[in-house]
């Protein structure tokens, strides 16, 4: 199964996918940018007014006036550098989001667009869980990423600068205690996703035997089994509680570490101070400063490891998403202009099964109809999945127009009025063409019965419709998508003898000029096709018009004859 799974970005994808989203957002991520500089720029003011502040006092040239001023600087500053920090969290948020919503229509789109037999393969689930878990899980974790991303970055940049700026040997103490950050940052990572996952894994275990004990409460009294579930209930929770205590055990563990690299990085910008203070490479007040920004530094970086996991997972679920996204499309192979249609040896079988189509060639001229007729079992279904694109033939090739549409047994009304139902394939679609298209169809009575006209609700909790009225809508909604190629499998099967006529005529009005591939059970409709194909065991084992065949005697001859029996 894993061979076939669907994509996953890698990282430069995932980067180029981001950047082309962001079209539209970039001027507001670059005054985001800007504002964020700024505003922790604006943040660095009061450890440098402190720094002041304690050279003054030292030359005993402050007073009161020189304080109040001085705080009065901190104050407006502080109050500025906070709000110019949450309006930056604010706009990176909001970016975020926009960029996502984007990010999940595309996906949304793409994944309606993805060819059956790929989704088939990676499984719906893998599909499904794309388009929400990993939506969730990117968007959950904002309020927790964006802020400590935008607010470290900022800060480490402004902060580094500020101490090379006061004496470079400061911000050369920081880098020194660098690979203590880096190797706590690569033991969480390596650590921390493991045992949060194992701890989850726990909760479902344990969520899932004690939902089994309650569902099935009558049958663990029944069977007096309540002990063997009480024990199960008691070896996952004594699990869940293991997990957590583990998961505890590292977040401790981090927390040591961070606290080992903040204990280091305030002793070497103290050591380093001293040595310059006793040069006189520095003053006290400068070294005052200097400790303030490495003490304003270490929150963010702290804040930045513990959610570095969350960010790490995130990261996960947008590479799932963006590898969605960038699922090449498939090529139809659409036929040369004299062919529409075009099989050769294509093989098709049901997982281990025999061959359900075995070496089927096929070719179908532009605006031709061509019905395939056939026993049950013989292929008919199949073969029109195949020229649909919904099967994939493990042998042999397949070449369809590029708009190709199909109707099969299982005709869906979507929940919704009958105009969403109709143009659905059409969104363009004016109120003329839908009634010159239901007219078409003879579809058009239909109106005439429903409260609301075209905008009455049917489909699941509306207006209830019947099978044949249902067949009518989907022939109507082909119509007006209007498609190259129309494949028609089984569309008026479930007529009954006085519905026949009607859909018969509504099938001939959908398929009017274009190519059409018919499976015809009624033999009346493959009687009017321009070719008739007959499938036995996955095989084509006659074609010709209708007269050719039954002049032939032989299987179609004789699937008339019985056809015709069975009408009188
Ligand atoms: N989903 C499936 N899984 C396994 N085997 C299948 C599946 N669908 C069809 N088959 C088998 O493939 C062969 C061809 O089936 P198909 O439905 O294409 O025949 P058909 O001619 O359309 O029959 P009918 O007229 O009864 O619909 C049959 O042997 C059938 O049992």
């Amino acid at each position: 199964m894993s061979g076939h799974v669907l994509p996953v970005a890698d990282g430069r994808q995932t980067a180029r996918e981001v950047w082309r989203l962001s079209h539209g957002h970039r001027l507001r991520l670059a005054a985001t940018g800007v504002l964020g500089i700024v505003s922790t720029g604006v943040d660095l003011i009061p450890p440098v007014a402190i720094g002041y502040l304690v050279d003054r006092v030292r030359t005993e040239t402050a007073g009161l006036g020189t304080v109040l001023t001085v705080t009065a600087v901190m104050v407006v500053a502080a109050v500025l550098g906070a709000a110019g920090t949450a309006v930056t969290i604010v706009l990176a948020t909001r970016t975020y989001h926009t960029i996502l919503a984007t990010l999940r229509e595309r996906l949304v789109g793409r994944a309606m667009t993805l060819p059956q037999h790929v989704v088939e393969r990676a499984g719906t689930g893998d599909l499904i869980s794309r388009s929400s878990d990993d939506v969730t899980a990117v968007a959950d974790a904002a309020p927790a990423v964006i802020p400590a991303l935008t607010v470290t970055a900022f800060t480490i940049v402004v902060s580094l600068g500020g101490l090379a700026a006061l004496e470079w040997p400061y911000a050369a103490a920081l880098a020194v205690v660098l690979p203590v950050y880096v190797l706590a940052m690569r033991w969480y990572l390596r650590t921390g996703p493991r045992v949060y996952r194992a701890e989850r894994t726990a909760m479902s275990a344990r969520a899932q035997q004690i939902l089994e004990s309650q569902r099935g409460y009558a049958t663990v009294l029944g069977f007096g089994l309540a002990g063997p579930r009480h024990r199960a209930v008691m070896t996952t929770s004594w699990e869940v509680a293991v997990q957590s205590v583990r998961a505890r055990i590292v977040q401790s563990m981090l927390s040591a570490r961070l606290n080992l690299g903040e204990c280091l990085s305030l002793a070497a910008v103290l050591v380093v101070g001293f040595v310059l203070v006793g040069r006189g490479d520095s003053t006290v007040g400068g070294a005052t400063t200097a400790m303030l920004l490495v003490l304003r530094l270490l929150g963010p970086v702290n804040e930045l490891l513990f959610v570095i996991d969350t960010l790490q997972s995130a990261l996960a679920s947008l590479n799932r998403m963006i590898g969605v996204v960038t699922v090449p499309a498939e090529r139809n192979g659409s036929g040369p202009a004299t062919t529409a249609v075009r099989l050769r040896e294509v093989v098709f079988r049901y997982g281990d099964g025999p061959p359900a189509l075995d070496g089927v060639s096929l070719d179908i001229a532009p605006g031709q109809r061509v019905a395939v007729v056939g026993v049950s079992g013989a292929g008919k279904s199949t073969l029109a999945a195949v020229v649909a694109g919904i099967h994939r033939p493990e042998a042999g090739t397949v070449a369809r127009p590029g708009r190709a549409a199909v109707i099969t047994q299982e005709v869906h009304v979507f929940a919704g009025t009958l105009r969403e139902n109709l143009t659905l394939a059409a969104p363009d679609a004016t109120d003329r063409d839908i009634r010159a298209a239901l007219d078409a169809t003879g579809a058009a009575d239909l109106l005439d019965q429903l409260p609301d006209g075209v905008d009455t609700a049917v489909g699941a909790g509306g207006h209830p419709l019947t099978d044949a009225q249902a067949q009518q809508i989907a022939l109507t909604r082909l119509l007006l998508a209007d498609p190259e190629l129309a494949i028609l499998d089984e569309a008026t099967a479930e007529a009954g003898s006085t519905q026949a006529g009607p859909l018969d005529h509504a099938a001939g009005a959908a398929l009017a000029g274009r190519t059409g591939l018919i499976i015809a059970h009624r033999l009346s409709q493959a009687a009017e096709c321009d070719r008739i194909v007959v499938l036995d065991r996955g095989r084509i084992v006659e074609t010709g018009t209708h007269h050719e065949l039954v002049g032939s005697g032989g299987t179609y001859a004789e699937l008339w004859e019985a056809w015709r029996a069975g009408q009188r």
